[in-house]
């Protein structure tokens, strides 16, 4: 085994800049991320004896563990039906490859479900980003990113409301990088058709389970015109599959401009796309609401599902108690509904809702000065 995670370079950290609170604008009911009915994928594990389900629980490097702590109380205040198996999963070398751990694949095979901290990836050399080693590895396709305004917090815009789909496995993160001569490098931009359409396909199955008549592709097919071209043509295949869906395709800087210019008409729409692109856009995204202390995601495969925040370990504020947790808290609703424990989801994210709109106990990053565990109580008492 080797371990390789301390080799992470410090980086240049952004500052979030706290906004200043107004008036709550939004309404609590409008608040719900992911129901039910925007199930695609399936969730089939097993409850034990006392009829909880056992969850896989990474819980990440940096804010990790703070953050996590945060959503195991709330969910034992809660009474959530879940046992947590806490696994490692610092990074093996398997075949001259970074890979993850036996004990750690068999326990989210078993569970097929997991929730995940962040994980650092160390910046130039070093072993290859775990997370998307955890997505190649259990062929997570979709990244599903849903970006909402919350109530309470005021930004430029009140009502965003993005959903945006990321290709998972390969595109430009497929990491086939290598020198041709001494100065010369090629980073490989992977695109098939077979992860293209599935990841086009729960696009578009996405969109009609939560309603949205609109699926958009992003890409520049303009200057990538084979990788990007074949992305593009698979997608205007598969929405031939989806009539009562309307289909169209914009250029990834074009899309940023009109994002930030004003995000409001992309609230009918689903976004899909490679996976830097979705990167990127989807911390853009969270720039419009308040920050990545606030965004959910879901990495969902038709075997297993791995629920985390979009941000990554926050160095800058790592072990101090400042880390906001509700991304990685409403990522864990998206992972209820996912399970089919609304009620439990409803519950939780009604409190959390409602602590945020109050703004009693927040956290630095939304202009309190609460820390994590304080956040964490107000929405118990809450509950
Ligand atoms: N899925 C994952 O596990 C991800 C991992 N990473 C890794 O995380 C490490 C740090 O990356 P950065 O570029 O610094 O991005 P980052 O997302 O960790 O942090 C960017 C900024 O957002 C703030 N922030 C992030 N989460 C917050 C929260 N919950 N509450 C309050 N403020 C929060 C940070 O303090 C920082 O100022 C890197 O090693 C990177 O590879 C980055 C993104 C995603
Ligand atoms: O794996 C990493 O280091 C970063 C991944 C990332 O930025 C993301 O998943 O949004
Ligand atoms: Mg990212």
């Amino acid at each position: 085994m080797l371990a390789l995670r301390s080799i992470a370079a410090p980086v240049q950290r952004q500052t979030w800049r706290a906004a200043p609170r107004a008036a709550i604008t939004l309404s609590i009911q409008n608040q719900r991320l992911y129901s039910s009915q925007e199930r695609v994928a399936k969730f089939n594990g097993k409850q034990d004896a006392q009829g909880r389900y056992t969850v896989s629980l990474i819980e990440g490097d940096g804010i990790g563990p703070e953050i996590a702590v945060a959503v195991k109380d709330i969910f034992a205040a809660a009474k959530t039906p879940i046992a947590w198996e806490p696994i490692n999963v610092d990074p093996i070398l398997k075949d001259g490859k970074t890979a993850i751990p036996d004990a750690a694949i068999e326990s989210i095979k078993k569970n097929k479900i997991a929730l995940k901290g962040p994980l650092a990836t160390p910046i130039g050399k070093g072993h290859v980003s775990l997370n998307l080693t955890l997505r190649r590895t259990f062929n997570l396709f979709a990244n599903l990113r849903p970006c909402r305004s919350v109530a309470g917090y005021k930004t430029p815009y009140d009502d965003v409301d993005t959903v945006l789909i990321r290709e998972n496995t390969e595109g430009e993160y497929s990491g086939i990088e290598h020198v041709v001569v001494d100065g010369v490098v090629q980073s490989i931009k992977l695109i098939t058709r077979e992860a293209s359409e599935r990841v086009l396909r729960f696009a578009f199955q996405h969109a009609r389970s939560i309603g949205r008549k609109k699926v958009r592709v992003v890409h520049k097919a303009t200057i990538m015109k084979m990788s990007d071209g074949l992305f593009l043509t698979v997608a205007n295949q598969i929405a031939k599959e989806f009539p009562d869906i309307e289909f169209d395709a914009e250029l990834l800087d074009n899309t940023c401009l009109k994002m930030t210019t004003d995000p409001i008409p992309y609230n009918d729409k689903v976004l899909v796309m490679p996976n830097l692109y979705g990167d990127i856009l989807s911390d853009m995204c969270a720039g419009l609401i308040g920050g990545l202390g606030l965004t959910p995601s879901g990495n969902i495969g038709d075997e297993c599902s791995i629920f985390e925040a979009v941000h990554g370990s926050a160095p800058d504020i790592a072990g101090k108690g400042l880390a906001n947790p509700t991304a990685l808290l409403l990522s864990s609703m998206m992972m209820l509904r996912h399970m089919d424990l609304n009620q439990y989801a409803d519950r939780i994210e009604k409190a959390a809702f409602a602590t945020l709109a109050e703004g009693k106990a927040l956290t630095g990053d939304l202009g309190g000065k609460a820390k994590t565990n304080e956040f964490a109580a107000a929405i118990i008492e809450k509950l």
